[in-house]
């Protein structure tokens, strides 16, 4: 079995920044490394993105937006990530099921227990060996996504909403701290690569 990396965090922290250091990192060393996101990463999942982060659709229900993620994800599971892990390889996802966690579970108040029972359908023993958890609060990350492009459906949820996102993604790494490794987001790109580099090379060793 290969490995399985996925970074986590508020809105704007910094995740697609770092998760892309990561990857030229890991292949200079030889590794082959498959990068996806979440919602996306297969056509179907990619369509399905595209309806949740759809400003116009005001009017979707929480149930309706925690299944379409967990849809999203089955298909990425399915189509890229399992077949991937089976071939050896070292796989970094943008977002899993933390964020459903987090984002549906406890800012929109669902609950983290219904989250992962709905989720288990859709990821069965598929867990991340790793998971890096980018910290950053919630004025400084929506600032940075204001200045980067349009803000989408979530994105522009209030202020409260994705306070209760940041608050939320501690609360989960303080349950998980043998998986999840927090990193402030506020410290300068090259300091939190070098700090991910380091956990990365624990779990290889970790792992034989
Ligand atoms: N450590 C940092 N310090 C300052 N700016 C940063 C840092 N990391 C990333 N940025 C900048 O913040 C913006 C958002 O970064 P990035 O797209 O990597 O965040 P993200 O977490 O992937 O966002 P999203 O949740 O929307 O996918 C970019 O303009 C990026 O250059
Ligand atoms: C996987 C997942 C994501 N979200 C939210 C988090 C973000 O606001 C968007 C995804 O956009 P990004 O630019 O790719 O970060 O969706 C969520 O609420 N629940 C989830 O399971």
């Amino acid at each position: 079995m290969g490995l399985f990396l996925t970074v986590e965090g508020p809105d704007g922290a910094g995740k697609t920044t770092q998760i892309e250091l990561l990857r030229d990192y890991l292949s200079a060393k030889g590794y082959d490394i498959i990068v996806c996101r979440e919602p996306g990463g297969t056509p179907i999942s990619e369509a399905v993105r595209n309806v949740i982060l759809n400003k116009e659709f005001t009017e979707m229900g929480h149930m309706t937006e925690l299944l379409l993620y967990a849809a999203a994800r089955a298909q990425l599971i399915e189509e890229v990530i399992r077949p991937a892990l089976e071939d050896g390889k070292i796989v970094i996802c943008d977002r899993f099921v933390e964020s459903s966690a987090v984002y549906q579970g406890i800012a929109r108040g669902m609950g983290i227990d219904l989250v992962y029972e709905v989720n288990q359908f859709a990821i069965g023993d598929t867990m991340p060996d790793l998971t890096i958890m980018i910290d950053l609060d919630a004025e400084a990350g929506i600032s940075r996504k204001k200045k980067q492009a349009e803000l989408d459906r979530m994105e522009s949820e209030t202020i409260d909403f994705h306070k209760k996102v940041v608050e939320g993604y501690r609360q989960l790494a303080s349950l998980h701290p043998e998986r999840i490794y927090t990193v402030d987001g506020n410290l300068p790109i090259e300091e939190i690569h070098q700090q991910i580099v380091s956990q990365v090379n624990k779990k290889f060793h970790g792992k034989g």
